[in-house]
């Protein structure tokens, strides 16, 4: 192109600009292709981007120049540091199982070759006579220079009389040199064997003679029957390399992968070596532009059977502060669920502290994961038979190895998984039926005015002694104060929630322990079957703090359990199996969630546990309730129902009819008496011993009768009340 052209091109492309709104985007792309198809003119003068900067219509360049971003000070410093030591060096636990497996290795290995000891000796001993012959025709090979033969053999068939005369010339000296060496070697050997044979102790002439049999059987052991068998059998597993990951996630038939890797795309890229991590391989795997991990989960089984391994083997994770298209996938050696179930340290661990994390259960790289109980609450969810109850039994099961811990479980199936708490918890309760419904809303009532109780403890106290207005396991410990842990578990709570008379007590009594409790040293500890908002108050849900979500059926429980938007960020327990028992995501424990499988300890197992806890709180004197065979108090009532109506009901208002005291109830505590009706006080004041009556009033000239209150019998009982508790 001459400048002509040149001035030409750009002179239109300066008429299109000003045509143009000011700051379009011009493809100048199409402009320098122009350019150079044309012609072989290298650059634009200068005068003519000096003319295009000074004039006021310069086009917006909207991509940054080629280096950009922080300066190199910034990126040393914003850069990720590898970890110094590898993750099983830093990791006690996982230290402590590496050390255990390389000695049980070793131990077994010792073992195995110690029994088979004697089976190696025979058969040894019964190959050294041909390890004899070897070693002899050896020898006399070697003497007559027999591997010269087939040379001196070849000489002699071609007539190379010279060549076949060197080589005998060779030969001979070998032979004399050999047969003097051997002739010697015979010389002082036999005489010295023999004085080994008269004078040298038994001992060593036996060592001496067993090392020799030994030897000759080793030498005359065939090459392909091998005297020592194999004490452990390597399972060789495929290594996981790119292209496997290329070519799984290019069968997913995901539209913007498969353009990646077409011909022409940018590929999918590797931002770090793919490397073994704990008992699997670890990628990590840059996803073309606009895929996300969440796209890759909801193909997790196309992705394990592109990668040719089980399901429960694949386990593609969105990375942390990382962006939506940055996947870790790892690859375990074995599925997951197919693993050993591991009791976990509870099985022999001593005393706990609430306060400290306790022991919940491994990560898919068999790392120990625990989670921290105080100013916590924890809701599991599952599909029915998939390890809540188990689940929760873990957690109950440390809360009872703290002594100072309170127990209140409640188990609405009525399987009695739980039953091993009972010796440990101050009330415990199994069953489907309404009576075990009554008792653990009972509980929630107890829950809740302790909370009152507590608050009121913590507010009396100096500050020096509560800076932070809470429970700390220093105050847990003194018992006078009263502020010692208190767990409140219920295993399928959405029978509580979905009860016909308790569920809005249940739900508002819940609500308020969960909001207010977490301070107070209250832990509530809720699995449900059913996450759905009825079975499942919504404000519950929202508010607990740790979630675990083994397999559900899509992305309503998914999210109802660990939270809204949990599905779509790719978080999704849908994806787990029916034979992913005890498997589930862990939300909350860590900043980032975490696939757990819980720790399994059966029945007995648990049994025992309990066993050893109860020792230890009959020693500390921490036994309470009904595992101390006090009997539980199990009226059915609300124990602050009567001074609630007193200061509801004025003395002057003698008859209220019960409509109106629940109203004016509701507004006093909402979260105990919103919702209740009519019936449900005349019904709540039974277990008193107080009726309610037929109330007449005169409403628009007729009158109208209705159940109510008559205010001098509740202040009657009520004073009874106190007196019996003053006086006992
Ligand atoms: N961590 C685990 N590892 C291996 N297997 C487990 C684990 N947890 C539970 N299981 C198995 O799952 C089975 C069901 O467990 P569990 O009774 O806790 O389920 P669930 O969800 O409470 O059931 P349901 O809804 O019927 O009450 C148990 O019998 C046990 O064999």
């Amino acid at each position: 192109m001459n400048h002509e052209d040149e001035n030409e091109l750009f002179r239109r492309l300066e008429s299109e600009m000003a045509e143009g709104e000011p700051g379009r985007v011009l493809d100048f792309d199409k402009a320098r292709s122009a350019r150079t198809a044309s012609a072989e003119a290298d650059s634009v003068p200068p005068t003519d981007r000096s003319e295009e900067a000074e004039s006021g219509d310069t086009p917006v360049m909207v991509d940054p120049p080629a280096i950009s971003g922080p300066g190199l000070m910034e990126r040393i410093r914003g850069a990720r540091r590898n970890a110094l030591l590898p993750g099983w060096l830093r990791s006690k636990p996982e230290l402590l199982d590496a050390a255990g497996w390389l000695v049980g290795y070793v131990g077994h290995t010792a073992a195995y070759h110690a029994i088979r000891t004697p089976y190696y000796a025979a058969n040894l001993a019964a190959r050294s006579p041909l390890g004899a012959a070897k070693v002899v025709g050896g020898t006399l090979r070697w003497v007559s220079d027999a591997e010269g033969e087939p040379l001196r053999q070849a000489a002699a068939a071609s007539e190379d009389i010279g060549e076949y005369l060197k080589l005998s010339r060779q030969r001979d000296r070998r032979v004399r040199w050999r047969g003097a060496v051997v002739a010697l070697s015979l010389l002082v050997g036999f005489p010295a064997a023999l004085a080994c044979y008269v004078l040298a102790p038994t001992g060593l002439l036996a060592l001496s003679g067993t090392a020799l049999v030994l030897v000759l059987g080793r030498v005359g052991a065939p090459a392909d029957k091998p005297i020592i068998s194999q004490a452990v059998v390597p399972t060789h597993v495929e290594r996981l390399t790119s292209p496997m990951i290329e070519r799984a996630l290019g069968a997913l038939g995901i539209a913007e992968i498969n353009k990646a890797l077409g011909k022409g795309g940018e590929g999918i890229t590797f931002p770090h070596p793919i490397r073994q991590d704990g008992p699997g391989w670890r990628a990590d795997v840059d996803l073309p532009y606009g895929v996300t991990v969440a796209d890759i989960l909801d193909r997790r089984e196309r992705l394990a059977s592109g990668l040719r391994r089980p399901l429960g083997c694949v386990w593609p994770e969105p990375v942390p502060d990382e962006h939506a298209g940055r996947m870790m996938l790892w690859v375990g050696h074995q599925a997951l669920n197919k693993g050993k179930p591991n009791p976990g340290p509870l099985l022999n661990s001593g005393a706990l502290s609430l306060f400290k994390p306790v022991p919940f259960g491994t990560d898919q790289r068999g790392r120990g994961v625990d989670l921290t109980l105080m100013y916590d609450n924890v809701l599991i969810g599952a599909m029915p038979g998939m390890g809540k109850t188990f689940a929760l039994r873990n957690l109950l099961l440390a809360a009872a190895l703290d002594v100072r811990a309170e127990l209140l479980v409640w188990e609405l199936k009525g399987t009695g998984d739980l039953a091993p708490l009972a010796k440990v918890a101050a009330d415990y309760g199994s069953g489907p039926d309404d009576a075990t419904a009554a008792a653990a809303l009972e509980s929630l009532r107890y829950v809740y005015r302790d909370l009152e109780r507590r608050a009121k403890v913590i507010a009396s106290l100096p500050k020096d002694k509560c800076p932070e207005n809470k429970v700390t396991a220093e105050l847990a410990k003194t018992k006078s104060l009263g502020l010692h842990p208190l767990v409140l578990a219920i295993d399928e709570c959405q029978e509580l929630f979905m009860h016909d008379k308790y569920r809005k007590e249940a739900a508002n009594l819940c609500t308020a322990i969960i909001k207010r409790g977490r301070a107070l040293g209250v832990i509530l500890l809720l699995a449900t079957q059913r996450p759905d908002k009825d079975s499942l108050p919504t404000a519950i849900s929202a508010n607990v703090g740790t979630r675990f979500c083994m397999r559900v059926m899509g992305q309503t429980e998914n999210d109802m359990i660990l939270g809204t938007s949990m599905y779509k960020r790719g978080i999704q327990a849908s994806t787990f199996t029916k034979s992913d028992k005890g498997i589930g995501y862990l939300v909350g424990a860590v900043d980032e969630p975490q696939i757990v499988r819980g720790y399994y300890l059966d029945n007995p197992q648990a049994d025992s546990v309990c066993e050893r806890a109860r020792q230890a709180r009959i020693k500390a004197g921490t036994l309470s309730g009904m595992a101390a065979g006090e009997e539980p108090q199990r009226e059915g009532r609300n124990e602050t129902l009567l001074a609630d109506i007193l200061a509801v009901v004025p003395p002057k208002e003698a008859k209220v009819w019960n409509e109106t005291v629940i109203e004016r109830l509701a507004e006093l505590r909402p979260e105990t008496y919103e919702g209740w009706g009519a019936e449900q006080l005349t019904a709540a004041l039974k277990p008193f011993g107080i009726e309610t009556t037929q109330i007449g009033r005169r409403i628009d000239g007729k009158v109208v009768n209705r159940r109510g209150i008559i205010r001098v019998d509740i202040a009657r009982t009520a004073a009874e009340r106190d007196d019996k508790r003053d006086a006992g």
